[in-house]
């Protein structure tokens, strides 16, 4: 039995506007984005180079602060939370799978999986830290260096950091996007187990098979959430991008 559904969504954006520059050269990246992500979702957020996608992740994670409009991540507005409340909040509760894998070269595996704990000050929980590493598959391969690790190894080892602090949400941008096809599969596989057993993940991707590993696809255009694809197929994705970007071009031209 979860309670997780009854709960808040961990993270919600009401009308969030994202300015930057001023004056002439202000560039309007998010123009009035309000969405929820339920408990245990996945959602992929895609759309043209420049709609919004990264700058709609870093407002939800409290990387960037919207100009205008609210964020509230499990439950805390973020607005006027200084920069350390801000750390606290992600360090607590929030996750980050990069295309780069930011892992540090010098730590072994399982010194990396171990890290954000001993940066939060904790003692890490080896027990804990040897079931992530074993659930990403890695278990083998503890005392190995990235350097030491192929692509899809590497993120696997920054997922099972990620999973490591048991966060509630899980925010990804681009995690495959380094990856061959086969280690891209298990890498999505692995976040939609995370989904399924209730973490909130938001992934920003450019790939409709990535994107069919979601619960929910939010498409941007210059800056709004245009349209959104509740169980997606790779065609259903494949399609509905081709007609965005059919429809930007056309608008381009007409201006
Ligand atoms: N720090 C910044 N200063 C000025 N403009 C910015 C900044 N960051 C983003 N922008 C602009 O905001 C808009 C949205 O950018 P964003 O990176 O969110 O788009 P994106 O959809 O993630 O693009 P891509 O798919 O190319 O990564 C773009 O026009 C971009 O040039």
């Amino acid at each position: 039995m979860t309670t997780m559904k009854t709960l808040e969504a961990p993270v919600r954006l009401d009308s969030v506007h994202k300015t930057y520059g001023s004056r002439e050269n202000a560039v309007a990246a998010l123009r009035g984005v309000t969405i929820d992500f339920p408990a245990g979702s996945f959602t992929a957020v895609m759309g043209p180079s420049g709609s919004g996608k990264s700058t709609l992740l870093h407002c939800a994670a409290g990387l960037d602060e919207p100009t205008s409009g609210t964020v509230t991540l499990v439950g805390t507005p973020l607005a006027g939370k200084s920069e350390t409340e801000l750390t606290e909040l992600r360090r607590d509760h929030v996750a980050f799978v990069f295309q780069s894998f930011n892992l540090m070269p010098a730590l072994n595996v399982e010194q990396n999986v171990m890290l954000p704990a001993l940066l939060a000050g904790r003692t890490p929980d080896a027990a804990w830290v040897a079931q992530v590493i074993d659930r990403v598959g890695l278990s083998q391969r503890v005392k190995h260096r990235p350097g030491e690790l192929s692509g899809g190894q590497q993120q696997r080892v920054a997922i099972a950091r990620a999973l490591a602090g048991k966060p509630a949400v899980t925010f990804a941008d681009e995690p495959t996007g380094a990856l061959d096809t086969e280690t891209a599969l298990e890498v999505l596989s692995l976040l939609r187990e995370l989904a399924n057993s209730g973490q909130t993940i938001v992934m920003v991707t450019h790939d409709p098979v990535a994107a069919s590993f979601a619960d929910n696809v939010l498409f941007l255009v210059d800056g709004s959430i245009v349209t959104q694809m509740a169980g997606p197929t790779v065609e259903q994705v494949a399609a509905r991008l081709a007609q965005l970007g059919a429809q930007a071009k056309q608008a381009r031209r007409q201006r």
